[in-house]
């Protein structure tokens, strides 16, 4: 029996991830609250799957090292990233925008960006013949447009709620984004006997031809 090892983000896109992969016809029951990072469930073929719990930001290293065979991990993480992890399907949930935010009506010239996505903020940067430097931050980033941190912030939009409470204006859309299966390559041809049909179970979940 072939075991499988898949890395999981640990924040908002938990629930839906281990609901789809359940779906899907995997055994996993992850005890919520609890300290473990690490789970083993025994699934009906006698085979392992192993889950292990990790930040979004962490699971596209994790599957790219092969440490994880697969894993679910937001599109926005997945270009950051920039690792070459085979991407076979969208898994629809976690839906926002990678998008570039200033002070409402700001027009001073752009000099410093603020962003958790500094790869990405960089790129856009560059594409847009912009020489501004760009900071990386952790979290709360809209802040740094707040307070003069910078001229501009990139980062996500969900509902724009985050916008509204604070006087800010979504300047351009970089990229959308949403959950991603991602799997290892060098996994995907050795223990093709087990992800081929978890892919095509996923597809068919999604595309609503698999019993709920
Ligand atoms: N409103 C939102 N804010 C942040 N992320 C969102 C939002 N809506 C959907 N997402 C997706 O969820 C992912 C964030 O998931 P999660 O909450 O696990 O991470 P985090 O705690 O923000 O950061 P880290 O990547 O460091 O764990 C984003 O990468 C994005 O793909
Ligand atoms: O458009 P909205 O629905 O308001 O969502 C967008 C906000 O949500 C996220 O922050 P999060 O709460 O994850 O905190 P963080 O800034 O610490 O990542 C993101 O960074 C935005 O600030």
């Amino acid at each position: 029996m072939t075991s499988l090892t898949l890395a999981l983000p640990k924040g908002r896109m938990f629930e839906e991830s281990a609901t789809l992969l359940r779906r899907a016809g995997l055994a996993i029951d992850v005890p919520r609250g609890g300290r473990a990072l690490r789970h083993a469930f025994e699934q009906p073929d006698g085979s392992v799957l192993t889950v292990l719990e990790l930040r979004n930001s962490d699971v596209p290293a994790y599957v790219d090292l092969g440490v994880a065979d697969a894993g679910v991990v937001g599109k926005d993480v997945l270009m950051e990233a920039g690792r070459d992890v085979y991407e076979p399907l969208d898994l629809g949930f976690g839906a926002c925008r990678l998008s570039l935010i200033r002070e409402r009506g700001a027009a001073s010239e752009i000099l410093r960006i603020a962003s958790k996505y500094p790869r990405l903020a960089a790129a856009f940067a560059h594409e847009r013949g912009l020489a501004a430097e760009v900071v990386k931050l952790s979290g709360n980033i809209e802040l740094a447009c707040l307070t003069g941190l910078a001229d501009a912030v990139v980062d996500i939009v969900q509902t724009g709620s985050t916008l509204r409470a604070n006087d800010l204006e979504e300047v351009e859309v970089l990229a959308t984004s949403s959950a991603r299966f991602v799997v290892n390559r060098t996994a995907l041809k050795l223990k093709r006997d087990r992800l081929r049909p978890l892919v095509m179970s996923l597809r068919a979940v999604l595309e609503g031809s698999a019993p709920t």
